[in-house]
């Protein structure tokens, strides 16, 4: 599925699980907490996943929310997602958030909290200029080409 070789991964807690797939063909292995925590509504809380990784130079992992957690409890990744660099050779952390206004979410050790993908990133230099080539959409953004007026809350 891949021309990369296996990733080098240190166990770190070998009471939790090996990130994998829950189907071949994700996209993601999934990461398991290494704590029980309880997270407030509107709280955030760093959970270890006991899982290490030597990256090669050339990708970088991304730490997702998963999205059954997120649709059911409000569950995602304040820094989503999350960037572990290739040279990180410390523990992967999740920085969880609770978007739920109401309920409490209780984290239990060996949960499957998040996911982690690995992809290839260009390594890119940037060059100083003093102009910079003209395109259609030029500066425009943040909604400069509409299509959100119906989502616009009455009164606001
Ligand atoms: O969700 C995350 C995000 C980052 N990291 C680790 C791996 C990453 O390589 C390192 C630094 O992350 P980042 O560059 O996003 O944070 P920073 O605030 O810029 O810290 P630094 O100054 O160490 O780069 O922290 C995680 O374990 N989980
Ligand atoms: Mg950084």
């Amino acid at each position: 599925m891949t021309d990369l070789s296996p990733i080098p991964l240190r166990r770190l807690d070998p009471g939790v699980p090996m990130p994998t797939r829950a189907h071949a063909g994700d996209a993601g292995v999934d990461l398991c907490a290494t704590s029980d925590v309880t997270i407030e509504p509107g709280q955030r809380v760093l959970v270890g996943t006991g899982v290490a990784v030597a990256l090669p130079v050339g990708t970088v992992g991304l730490i997702h929310p998963r999205s059954g957690l997120a649709a059911k409890f409000g569950l995602s990744v304040v820094n989503t997602p999350g960037t572990v660099d290739a040279g990180y050779r410390g523990e992967i952390k999740v920085c969880l958030i609770n978007h739920d206004t109401e309920h409490a979410i209780e984290v239990n050790r060996g949960d499957r909290i998040a996911q982690l993908l690995v992809q290839r990133v260009e390594l890119v230099d940037f060059v100083e200029v003093e102009e910079l080539d003209d395109t259609t959409r030029g500066s425009g953004g943040y909604g400069s080409s509409g299509g959100h007026a119906g989502l616009v809350k009455e009164g606001s």
